[in-house]
C-alpha cells in the first residue's frame, strides 16, 4: 500500500499535523486534510468539524472511475454520530457511487473509508453488521407484507423474542403504516413503500444508516413524517443522506456537503454554508393594493444607500441586504413599521438566503473554476457550459442545463455472449474470492472424508475377502449354439461343428437374428 493510499497518511503529513494541533487546541488534524486536498483554493469553505463527536464515517481520498469518467475525485469527508449529513449535489454529481462504495457494492478505484470504524475495502462484512440503507430504487420484497419486512430485517440484524416484537411494533407506529402491517409490500402505494424502505434501513438499531433520496415520491404530509422520524432517530446513529429538495437539506442537515462534478465542494451547517455563499438578507414586503414602490425605495435609501428593488413580483416585493449593513436593519424596520401605513404595505420580513441559492451558487463557482476538466472528462469539445451542472450531447434540459447520459453500446450475438459468460465467471470469482472459507470447506470436506473411510477401513477391517468367484457357462444351464449356413460348400463343415460342440444348424431359410428373437419369447413367454 503505498502512502498516501487506502487512509495511510504520507509520512510529511504528521510533523505538520501534530505541531499545528499542539497550537491550536480548537483545531481538529482531520479538518487540514479535507481542506487540503479537496479544494485547494478556498479551505475556508469547511466549517470545523466537531471534536467532542466520534466520526461513524470516515471518507479518505476516496476516487472511483467508470472507464475514463471519474464520478468521484478525491472524496475526503468525516461524518459524525447524532448528525444527519446531508449530500447535495446536481444529477451525476457522484452522491450515489459515494454512497455504493461506502456500502461495498461498488469498489473504490483508490481511496478508502471506514464505516463504523471498519474498512470498507478490507471489512465489508463488519462494515453491513452495522449499516442500514434505503437506496435510491426500494429494494422489498414483493411476497412479504410489511410485519415480515419488519420481522426479516430485524432478526438479520440480531434482534429475537420480545426485543423484535417490539421493534416491528415501533416501527409499524412510527411509519404510520398499521392499516397495511399485514399487506404484501407489491400492494403498497409508492410512498408507502419508501416508509418501509426507510423503516427497514432504521430498524434493528442499524448504528450507520443511509438513505438515497428517501422522500422522493411522498406526499408533503408523508415528507414530513418522514423528517421527523429521522430527526427522532437520528440520536447514537451516524446518518448520510442524498436529496434533491433544498428545504429538506436545510431541515435535516446538521452539516450539509456539497459534491459537484465528483468532488466535495463545500461542507458545514446550514447557516455557514449560507453566510458564505449567501447573497445575505432578503427584504420581503408584501404590497397593499396602493402601495407605491419608489416611496418604500426612498425610505430605505435612507439607510443603506443605492439600494434596488431585486424583485417585484405580483403583490411581492424584494430588496437584497448585504451583512455588514446589519447595523442598520434595527432602524430601517423600525422605520419601516411607523410607515406602514402610509406606504401602503400589508406586511414584511427579514429572512437569510435559502438553501436553493446557496447550492445554485456552489454550482456555478464549481463550472467557472472547472469548466475545461468538464469538457475533457465527457471527450466533448465547443461545449458551451450554461450552468453548473455536467455535459453531455444527448439531452438538453428547457432551462438549457445538460444532462449527463452516458452512451453504453448494447452489444448482440456472439459478442454478448462471450460478455455474459465473463460477468458470470468475475461474479463466481468475486463469490469465491469473498467466501473463500466456503470455498476452502468445499474442497477439504470430500477429500477429509475419503482419508477417513480408507484410513477405518484399512484399521478395523471386520469383513472377510469373499471367495473369489468362478466364471464359465455353467451358471446359465444348457447352450444352444445356432449355426447359420450361408454357403452350401460350408454346410459339411457346419454338421462336424454340430456334432462336436452340440450346436443347432439352421435351415437355409432361418436367419440368425429370427431364430434368436423366437427362442427369447419362448423363454419369455
Ligand atoms: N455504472 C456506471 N458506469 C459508467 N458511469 C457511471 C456508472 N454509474 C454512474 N456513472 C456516472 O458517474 C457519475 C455519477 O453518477 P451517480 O449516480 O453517482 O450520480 P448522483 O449524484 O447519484 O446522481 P442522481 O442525483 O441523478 O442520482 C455520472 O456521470 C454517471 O453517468
Amino acid at each position: 500500500v503505498a502512502p498516501g493510499e487506502y487512509g495511510v497518511p504520507k509520512p510529511w503529513y504528521f510533523p505538520v499535523q501534530l505541531s499545528y494541533w499542539c497550537e491550536n487546541s480548537d483545531y481538529n488534524p482531520y479538518f487540514e486534510t479535507v481542506g487540503q486536498k479537496t479544494n485547494v483554493n478556498s479551505p475556508d469553505v469547511y466549517e470545523a468539524e466537531p471534536r467532542n463527536l466520534p466520526a461513524g464515517i470516515q471518507i479518505k481520498h476516496l476516487r472511483k472511475k467508470y472507464g475514463s469518467k471519474e464520478a468521484v475525485k478525491d472524496l475526503t469527508l468525516n461524518m459524525y454520530e447524532g448528525h444527519i449529513t446531508v449530500l447535495l449535489g446536481h444529477n451525476g454529481a457522484g452522491k450515489t457511487t459515494t454512497m455504493s462504495m461506502l456500502t461495498g457494492m461498488i469498489t473504490p478505484t483508490s481511496g478508502t473509508a471506514l464505516v463504523g470504524g471498519f474498512d470498507v475495502r478490507t471489512d465489508i462484512h463488519k462494515v453491513r453488521e452495522s449499516l442500514g440503507l434505503c437506496p435510491q430504487h426500494n429494494v422489498l420484497f414483493e411476497d412479504l407484507t410489511v410485519r415480515e419486512h419488519l420481522y426479516f430485517f430485524g432478526k438479520m440484524k440480531g434482534l429475537s423474542g420480545h426485543a423484535l416484537k417490539a421493534e416491528i411494533k415501533k416501527y409499524i407506529s412510527l411509519l404510520e403504516l398499521e392499516p397495511k402491517e399485514h399487506t404484501e409490500s407489491s400492494k403498497l402505494s409508492g410512498g408507502m413503500q419508501r416508509k418501509l424502505a426507510a423503516g427497514v434501513a432504521l430498524c434493528g438499531g442499524s448504528k450507520i444508516v443511509m438513505f438515497d433520496e428517501p422522500t422522493s415520491g411522498l406526499d408533503p404530509a408523508a415528507r414530513r413524517a418522514l423528517w421527523d422520524l429521522l430527526q427522532t432517530e437520528k440520536h447514537g446513529r451516524t446518518t448520510l443522506l442524498t436529496t434533491h429538495f433544498m428545504d429538506e437539506a436545510d431541515l435535516l442537515g446538521d452539516r450539509i456537503a456539497i459534491m459537484a462534478g465528483g468532488e466535495l465542494q463545500c461542507c458545514g451547517s446550514s447557516f455557514f454554508l449560507k453566510k458564505k455563499y449567501g447573497a445575505g438578507y432578503r427584504l420581503i414586503i408584501v404590497k397593499g393594493p396602493d402601495c407605491n414602490v419608489d416611496s418604500v425605495t426612498s425610505l430605505l435609501n435612507e439607510f443603506i444607500p443605492k439600494i434596488s428593488v431585486d424583485q417585484n413580483i405580483g403583490s411581492e416585493l424584494s430588496y437584497l441586504l448585504s451583512e455588514n449593513q446589519s447595523s442598520v436593519f434595527e432602524a430601517m424596520l423600525s422605520k419601516l413599521e411607523e410607515n406602514k401605513k402610509k406606504l401602503g404595505l400589508l406586511s414584511y420580513g427579514v429572512s437569510l438566503t435559502t438553501m436553493e441559492e446557496v447550492f445554485m451558487k456552489v454550482g456555478k463557482d464549481t463550472e467557472i473554476s472547472a469548466p475545461a476538466e468538464h469538457q475533457q472528462t465527457n471527450g466533448i469539445d465547443n461545449v458551451v457550459h450554461s450552468s453548473t451542472f455536467e455535459v453531455d450531447d444527448s439531452s438538453i434540459l428547457p432551462s438549457g442545463n445538460k444532462l449527463t447520459m452516458p452512451h453504453y453500446p448494447l452489444l448482440k450475438g456472439s459478442e454478448l455472449l462471450i460478455n455474459q459468460l465473463i460477468a458470470m465467471f468475475m461474479k463466481k470469482a468475486l463469490y469465491v474470492w469473498r467466501t473463500w472459507y466456503i470455498t476452502l470447506i468445499q474442497i477439504l470436506m470430500p477429500s477429509l472424508f475419503l482419508i477417513l473411510t480408507i484410513v477405518i477401513v484399512k484399521t478395523w477391517q471386520t469383513i472377510p475377502d469373499l471367495p473369489p468367484l468362478k466364471m464359465d457357462l455353467k451358471a446359465y444351464g444348457k447352450i444352444f449354439t445356432p449355426i447359420e449356413v450361408k454357403n452350401e460348400h460350408l454346410r459339411n463343415v457346419s454338421l462336424i461343428y454340430k456334432d462336436l460342440t452340440g450346436g443347432i444348424v439352421l435351415n437355409e431359410t432361418t436367419k440368425m437374428s429370427d431364430y434368436i428373437l423366437r427362442q427369447a419369447s419362448y423363454c419369455l413367454f
